[in-house]
């Protein structure tokens, strides 16, 4: 593991939140050479950090953590961590209410108690929670009101959001393509500058773990006002969640008209304009940020009396993707009472725990709804789901194989790559019918010997012989 980089002025930071964002922020900043405090009112989570344990799972972390030492610690207690602090990061949740909006009950009382314990002296109050615009400016009045020092416009709130993935957060981290800092607060913006100096200027060893990719130079910072850097971060979550539902429907048609969407997407993708990213067809995005961001942008147009129907409908594509997945399997096997269906991969996508908002949970939903009996593997998230779907059943597999023994169908969902890796020709003949739906268009070639659907690309619709072409992975798959 690589050292730290030497900084001239490590400031006091508090991060407010230990969830992947405020884990994430804490991790980096102590990496670079920062004196780092952790706060979350979920004591469970704090006694799990101070042991040295972390509460979710994103490769890598730990390792940078270990190698921060005492720069790191961990807290429930604002009063310890705030009046100390030069910058304070506040990273809580911003779940969505029924409605679509955010509910930003968690930031209202985390301001609240930042405000109380401030010094009153030029401390600088960050958001790093995805909010609408307009919100920073309702954190700094709360902040007004609960500040005992208040001196006015000192704690004008800067607005840095967040860009990183779960799954590769500290590659994000550490190699950002941008750095957004919003606001009109001069020592607070000059202030993160000096904080985020050695990210800036990439003046940091690269952990042996996470290396700087070739050719990266440095993140473009961009200064902005507050709304303007408050609206980038939705923005950026619905062109991205565009670009995917996008896919999604010129897949469906690719179906229709016998055309391969993976040819297409490399047709078009290779425009520098489009670009390739984010144009994989499939079960459709989930996850904690793509459904909740689009759903609250709708709703603040409606707020205004402005619609938005392009978010709409990629919000509309989304959801009928899901339910592509349960018509694909009746395509083979028509009635699904009784029938046994392995679900490969629980979590949104791969390298995480995290369930929120996965399309493997709509998809066992519906398999419960039509009797068919689930049985459920994903490498990493089966303890989470014990806690977290208990309203959904399904029989618990101790391996990918495993699942696939005696099944009438598969459904890869997540593209894991050890499920990638799986000896597919082998497997299925432990199935009592070989039909795989590859929601994730992993697998490639033919499947002698069994059925495969999947999604806008020509599929397999009968068992091969023997002889046909074997599976081999998509390249991709194996990164
Ligand atoms: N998850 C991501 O990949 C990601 C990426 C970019 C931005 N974001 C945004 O960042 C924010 C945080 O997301 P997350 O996924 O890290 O959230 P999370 O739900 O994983 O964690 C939030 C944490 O905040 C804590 N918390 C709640 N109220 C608190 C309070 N008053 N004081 C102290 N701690 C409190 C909770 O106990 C929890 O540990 C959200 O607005 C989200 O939209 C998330
Ligand atoms: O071509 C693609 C790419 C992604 N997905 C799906 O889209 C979802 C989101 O994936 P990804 O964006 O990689 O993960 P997140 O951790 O949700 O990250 C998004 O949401 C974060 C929270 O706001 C932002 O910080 C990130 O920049 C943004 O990429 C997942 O279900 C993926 O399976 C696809 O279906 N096709």
């Amino acid at each position: 593991m690589s050292h730290p980089p030497t900084l001239h002025s490590p400031l006091k930071v508090a991060v407010v939140g230990t969830g992947y964002v405020g884990l994430g922020t804490a991790a980096l900043l102590a990496y670079f050479g920062h004196q780092v405090v952790g706060l979350d009112i979920d004591q469970d989570k704090v006694a799990m950090l101070r042991r040295g344990e972390l509460p979710i799972y994103e490769p890598g972390l730990g390792e940078l953590m270990a190698v921060c030492g005492d720069r790191l610690r961990w807290t429930d207690d604002y009063a310890s961590a705030i009046p100390d602090a030069d910058v304070i990061f506040i990273c809580v949740g911003t779940p969505p209410l029924p409605g679509g909006q955010p509910d930003l009950r968690y930031l209202a009382a985390a301001a609240q108690d930042v405000a109380r314990n401030l010094n009153g002296k030029m401390q600088v109050v960050v958001n790093k929670s995805t909010v609408p615009v307009g919100t920073g400016d309702w954190v700094t009045r709360i902040i007004e009101e609960h500040a005992p020092d208040y001196k006015a416009h000192q704690y004008n709130v800067v607005s840095n959001p967040e860009f990183l993935r779960e799954g590769t957060a500290l590659f994000d981290s550490l190699y950002p393509d941008r750095l957004v800092l919003g606001g009109n607060n001069e020592h607070g913006v000059a202030r993160l500058l000096e904080l985020y100096a050695p990210l800036i200027e990439q003046d940091f060893e690269a952990p042996a773990h996470v290396p700087r990719p070739a050719g990266y130079t440095r993140p473009e910072v961009v200064a902005t006002s507050l709304s303007s850097a408050e609206m980038i971060k939705y923005a950026a979550n619905a062109f991205l969640a565009l670009k995917i539902s996008f896919a999604n429907e010129i897949a469906g048609l690719c179906e229709r008209v016998d055309a391969d969407i993976e040819e297409v997407v490399r047709g078009i993708g290779s425009d520098t304009r489009i670009g390739r990213q984010f144009l994989s067809a499939g079960a459709g995005w989930g996850g904690s940020c793509f459904g909740k961001d689009t759903s609250a942008l709708i709703s603040t147009g409606e707020e205004y009396g402005y619609d938005m129907p392009i978010l709409r409908a990629a919000v509309t594509i989304n959801l009928r993707q899901r339910q592509l997945i349960v018509a694909k399997l009746q395509k083979h096997l028509h009635r699904l009472q009784g029938k046994r269906v392995a679900v490969l991969g629980m979590a949104f996508k791969p390298n995480t725990d995290d369930l929120r908002d996965a399309p493997a949970h709509d998809t066992i939903a519906r398999l419960n709804e039509l009797g068919a009996t689930v049985v459920a593997h994903d490498p990493v998230a089966m303890e989470r789901a014990r806690r977290e779907w208990g309203h959904l059943k399904y029989v618990e597999a101790e391996s990918a194989g495993a699942a696939l023994v005696g099944a009438d169908a598969v459904i890869l969902m997540t593209e894991w790559k050890q499920y990638a890796e799986l000896d597919w020709n082998e497997a299925v003949k432990t199935m009592r019918q070989p039909v795989v739906i590859d929601a994730r268009n992993v697998l490639r070639g033919g499947l002698p010997g069994g059925t495969l659907e999947r999604i806008g690309r020509r599929g397999q619709s009968q068992p091969q012989p023997q002889s046909g072409p074997a599976l081999h992975l998509k390249p991709e798959a194996t990164k």
